[in-house]
């Protein structure tokens, strides 16, 4: 498989299936530094997160705007909290309330966006 930070998000339709457990295990692989937040008891969805750490605040507001616009690029869209010295940033597909390859893809491009705390 091409790298996945190679691939683009396929258009996800409400009604897809979320990923199985084991699709999920093989997915995070390629990204070993992220985190899959099961779902709430409320019946929210499992996520993907990953905090990145930054010297300061505006070094993560830097960060958090480079993700926004790969976000836009590639019409998938994280959740992000910019703090001073870190962004957490969380994955998972909204119309299917839960965990699509295009969150792992989008896990993947968010590392290479990425170049350290300093
Ligand atoms: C209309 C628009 O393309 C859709 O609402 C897109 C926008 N970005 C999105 N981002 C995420 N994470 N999940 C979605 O289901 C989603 N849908």
């Amino acid at each position: 498989m091409a790298m996945l930070a190679e691939l683009k998000c396929s258009v996800c339709q409400a009604g897809d299936p979320s990923l199985t457990d084991a699709e999920i295990t093989d997915l995070l692989k390629n990204v070993p530094d992220w985190q899959v937040i099961e779902a709430a008891e409320n019946g929210q969805a499992k996520t993907l997160r990953r905090a990145f750490k930054f010297k300061d605040f505006l070094s993560a507001l830097a960060f958090t705007n480079a993700v926004g616009q790969a976000a836009e690029q590639a019409g998938h869209h994280p959740a992000l909290l910019t703090e001073w010295g870190r962004v957490t940033v969380t994955w998972w597909t909204h119309k299917i309330h839960g965990l699509h390859e295009n969150d792992f893809i989008m896990a993947a491009k968010t590392d290479q966006l990425y170049t350290g705390e300093s």
